[in-house]
């Protein structure tokens, strides 16, 4: 979407905007969890991330995530609510990640932008991870007593 119509929020400690994006974790009955990979011409193009995208002005998150995962995927989620909201502040723009556990969806994945997608245990198999993706990350593996990466091989 065109960032002029991007929710946006007052400035946070570093004197920027915040821009407002819709995160999905979306969960497999085995515990799996949906990333893929951020598409060509991108920040951070090929880094792994869990699919969302920014608030359109006027909507809500879900309703953000909702169509984000429409546009990005073609699966319809139900209903779904924030479990957690982070910050990031990234050369390209201070975000406000809002993050929904989603369980149910209807219909099949389709890489629409042209992205990889990967159902991932922890520890993860793939990187990098997007900076702002790690936090959600480390919470989902201490709830699962896991690390989000595997330890290094011993030398
Ligand atoms: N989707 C997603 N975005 C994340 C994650 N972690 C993280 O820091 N972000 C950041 C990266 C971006 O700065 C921002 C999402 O913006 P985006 O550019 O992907 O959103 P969008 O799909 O609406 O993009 P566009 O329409 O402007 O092309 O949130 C994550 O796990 N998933």
């Amino acid at each position: 979407m065109p960032d002029a119509m991007a929710a946006e929020t007052p400035a946070g400690p570093s004197g920027r905007r915040r821009t407002e994006v819709a995160v999905g974790i979306l969960l497999r009955a085995d515990g799996a969890m949906l990333l893929s990979t951020r598409p060509p011409g991108k920040p951070y193009a090929g880094y792994w991330e869990f699919p969302g995208g920014k608030l359109e002005a006027g909507e809500t998150v879900a309703q953000a995530l909702r169509r984000e995962l429409i546009e990005e995927l073609g699966v319809t989620i139900g209903p779904v609510s924030v479990c957690k909201v982070t910050e990031h502040d990234y050369p390209h723009a201070l975000v406000r990640l809002h993050w929904c556990k989603v369980l149910a969806w209807t219909g099949t994945f389709e890489m629409r932008e042209g992205q990889t997608m990967a159902w991932q245990q922890l520890p993860l198999t793939v990187g990098p991870v997007l900076p702002g993706a790690y936090p959600v990350l480390q919470w989902l593996a201490g709830e699962r007593g896991q690390r989000v990466v595997a330890d290094a091989a011993p030398k």
